[in-house]
């Protein structure tokens, strides 16, 4: 009761006050007792790793710096950043699972100073109540070795490795996206940090229940819609290293197995665009083509099926803990069931065209706005429209008109009211989107998907050359495209 109404300063004094007055009464008997944390391991002089973790711990509570007039400033390594912590022999409260305890930072001179025999002993020291004993040791140190490991995660640079000739290549993954830039669907975003969050707490979970510590996300939908920013984003919000894993690269099942235990806990292992990584339709390795031509005899050394089932759910997948497996794909009808089920892919998250909710969270980021006039009428025609555009289209539309509000949500809505016109099918968003940036590649997506459904040509023809500057005026030949297709 008291510790939910009485504001933690005033707590201190009230605590300290009974302390005093309890030794007063009582002087033999001392209801607390003491744990120390030596700066060096005694005997041998080596620096005691749980000193430095205290020590971290102790500069992150952060009441720290109202309660306390006097602070030290420090830095571990000239890399980190400036921790806070108490000055000599101060003392702070902390609590753990409604425990009070408390840390001082215990310095002692020992020696005579004039003979030169002077040396200053630093520890903290750890005080709670004898009859927390049982709540405190080990969880509570434990616990405070966990903070230090989170913050010095927080604080150290994220990494990205991609597997080269059967070894992980590393560079410094600096993404900015986080699940805030992303424009999802409602919900999916809460959805998703409230199973990440389940998972990162859930190592006794999982081990209570005879699983591996490990997750399988499968991310799918059409191209543009957020996929890899979503992998960045998780990356971010986990503060994991990422392992993008080039399965073309992989030649065979050993090789994936050897890049899997080279892995470090803590990590998002991606494997991007699944369904054209490697021809697979069977456990044995055996491809469409192979069948056909009877060809491979010797499949046991190559990449197969099985090879990939195992490495996300087999014997070798929980030699490192906690682990987020992440597949992407366009197609998921195209992924062997087996891949899909449940242990393997724990979640299947459809990333799919802008919905009015998604393009509010991006007019929000490009152009600083929550509401505009225009956005009931937007909200309408994209409800009803069977138009389908992706976030990444509508993000370019914003970002080349992130001054003018008025004129980017104008440009949205003409696309929408364009396309709305015809009864095309086609996906603008899949012809802007970058992979498709070629006159060849706009030709075949316009061929391909809908062409023959565009019955508002010139309008289309507008859009497009506007949209696309360059492509339709060096090519007279996608006018006649439009043209012969209609
Ligand atoms: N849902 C979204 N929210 C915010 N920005 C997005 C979203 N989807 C796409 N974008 C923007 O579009 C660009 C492309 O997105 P991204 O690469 O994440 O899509 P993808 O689904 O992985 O595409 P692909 O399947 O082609 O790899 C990103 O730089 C991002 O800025």
């Amino acid at each position: 009761l008291l510790q939910t109404f009485i504001p933690p300063p005033l707590r201190q004094y009230i605590d300290r006050g009974l302390s005093m007055l309890w030794e007063r009464l009582f002087p033999s008997v001392d209801p607390y007792m003491e744990i120390q944390v030596d700066q060096n391991v005694a005997g041998n002089h080596s620096p005691n790793e749980l000193y430095k973790e205290v020590g971290v711990h102790v500069g992150s509570l952060r009441f720290a710096l109202h309660t306390h007039d006097r602070l030290r400033a420090y830095k571990w390594e000239a890399s980190e950043p400036i921790s806070l912590n108490l000055q000599d022999n101060d003392s702070i409260e902390d609590s753990f699972d409604g425990v009070q305890v408390f840390w001082t930072n215990a310095v002692t001179e020992k020696g005579n100073a004039e003979n030169n025999g002077a040396s200053t002993e630093r520890s903290f020291i750890l005080r709670f109540l004898k009859t927390d004993r049982e709540n405190i040791v080990p969880a509570y140190l434990d616990h405070v070795s966990k903070v230090c490991a989170d913050i010095e995660r927080e604080n150290s640079q994220r990494r990205i490795f991609t597997n080269s000739y059967g070894n992980w290549e590393e560079n410094s993954f600096n993404h900015p996206s986080t699940f805030d830039s992303l424009a999802l669907d409602a919900g999916i975003a809460e959805r998703i940090m409230a199973d990440l969050q389940a998972f990162s707490k859930g190592k006794s979970f999982y081990h209570r229940n005879g699983r591996a510590w490990k997750r399988g996300y499968l991310l799918y939908g059409p191209p543009g819609t957020g996929k890899s920013s979503l992998i960045a984003a998780i990356a971010n919000y986990m503060l994991y290293d990422i392992y993008d894993l080039e399965l073309t690269k992989v030649s065979e099942n050993t090789e994936l197995k050897s890049l899997l235990v080279r892995t470090s806990p803590k990590s998002v292992i991606v494997i991007e665009d699944i369904d054209c990584s490697v021809k697979m339709s069977n456990r044995d390795g055996e491809t469409d083509d192979d069948s056909k031509e009877g060809a491979d005899s010797n499949s046991s050394s190559r990449l197969t099926l099985s090879g990939l089932l195992n490495f996300v759910d087999g014997l070798w997948s929980c030699c490192g803990e906690e682990r987020i497996f992440i597949f992407t794909t366009n197609f998921k009808e195209r992924i062997d069931s087996a891949l899909l089920r449940p242990g393997r892919m724990d979640m299947h998250i459809l990333l799919s065209y802008c919905s009015f909710h998604a393009f509010k969270k991006l007019a929000r980021n490009y152009l600083g706005i929550q509401d505009h006039p225009m956005f009931f009428e937007l909200e309408k025609i994209m409800t009803k429209s069977s138009v389908q555009v992706t976030p990444a289209a509508i993000a370019a539309m914003l970002m080349s008109n992130q001054d003018n509000p008025d004129a980017a949500i104008s440009e949205v809505l003409a696309a929408f009211s364009i396309v709305n016109e015809s009864t095309c099918q086609i996906s603008v968003g899949s012809i802007l989107d970058d992979r498709f940036a070629s006159q060849r590649s706009v030709e075949t997506t316009v061929n391909d998907k809908c062409a023959s459904q565009i019955s508002h040509r010139k309008s289309k023809r507008h859009y497009f050359r506007r949209r696309i500057p360059g492509f339709f005026r060096k090519t007279k030949h996608l006018d006649q495209l439009f043209t012969s297709r209609t």
